[in-house]
């Protein structure tokens, strides 16, 4: 185990937030111990996942995407879970990617465990990112909250999200557990369950528990998959009528601009925040580490 100090950032996009360990060589030892310590909001630094930041061509998971893209977004969930995607996240990346002058604004490539994500980043600091094409099928599940279930429609963004359109967002509940589904085996890998409210033409808000990390205050993915399921329910299908389709998704911790393409492509925008950048106290990590 390493007990050399651990250079770390902090960042947030719409309060998703993430703790960004830059490691261009892949030689830090991260297991999911170590990303649970490290995300703990009382006993370390706290975070809804780790963007573990690593050169495409160093990473057995994505050396076979170094030739599109320089930099890997290996990304880990709170509880040191590993997920493909992080659509707050990818634009957090991109946005360290300038932070340490690895990038200027423009475009970048990312690679991640759902393939290579395209991203533009603005002057005015908002990064879009190309998100492939949402994926639905029929086999969705029922979500029951406090007596309460709805069915919910299973859209695949590169991680997989349970859709449920809900009157109220606060029939959600409390979310500090997973809300109960069934039949459980559409997911064998587990689900970040979307609650969904109307607020207007082609505006919806949401609240989301996610694999891996509880409710968080965002999920990029999650406004990616409710966009698309909206639209759907909504007869809007840009492959048919030709033309895109924008919703305006409100999270809690603010608004993702979603727009789908008649091709199928999912253009997510939004802001992305760096908040602070120091050292792991090598003493805590080796306790961490332990
Ligand atoms: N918050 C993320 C999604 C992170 C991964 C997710 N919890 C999973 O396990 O699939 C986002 O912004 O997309």
């Amino acid at each position: 185990m390493s007990t050399a100090p651990l250079a770390f950032l902090k960042g947030h996009g719409t309060e998703n937030d993430f703790v960004i360990l830059p490691d261009p060589d892949n030689a830090i030892d991260l297991p999911a111990s170590l990303v649970a310590r490290v995300c703990d909001r009382r006993a370390g630094i706290g975070g809804d996942g780790v963007l573990h930041v690593v050169r495409a061509a160093a990473h057995p998971d994505a050396r076979h995407m170094a030739h599109e893209a320089e930099w890997f977004m290996d990304y880990r969930n709170a509880d040191g879970s590993v997920a493909e995607m992080c659509g707050n996240g990818v634009r957090v990346f991109v946005r360290y990617l300038e932070h340490a002058g690895h990038i200027t604004a423009g475009d970048v490539a990312v690679a991640t465990r759902a393939g290579v994500k395209q991203a533009h980043l603005d002057k005015d600091g908002d990064v879009t990112v190309s998100m492939g094409r949402a994926v639905l099928s029929g086999d969705g599940v029922t979500v029951t909250v406090d007596g309460r279930s709805w069915p919910a429609r299973n859209v695949n963004m590169g991680n997989p999200h349970a859709v449920a359109f809900v009157e109220d967002l606060a029939h959600a509940g409390t979310l500090h557990t997973e809300p109960p589904y069934t039949p459980a085996a559409v997911y064998p890998d587990g689900v970040n369950i979307e609650f969904v409210a109307d607020r207007g033409p082609r505006h919806v808000a949401m609240r989301v528990h996610e694999r891996g990390a509880a409710e968080t205050r965002s999920c990029g993915t999650g406004a990616c998959a409710v966009a698309v399921a909206t639209a759907r329910r909504d007869g809007l299908d840009p492959a048919e009528t030709g033309a895109p389709v924008t919703y305006t998704v409100d999270v809690l911790g603010g608004t993702l601009l979603i727009t789908e393409r008649p091709d199928g492509r999912v253009e997510m925008t939004g802001p992305a925040v760096i908040v602070a950048e120091g050292h792991i106290d090598p003493v805590w990590l080796a306790g961490a580490s332990a």
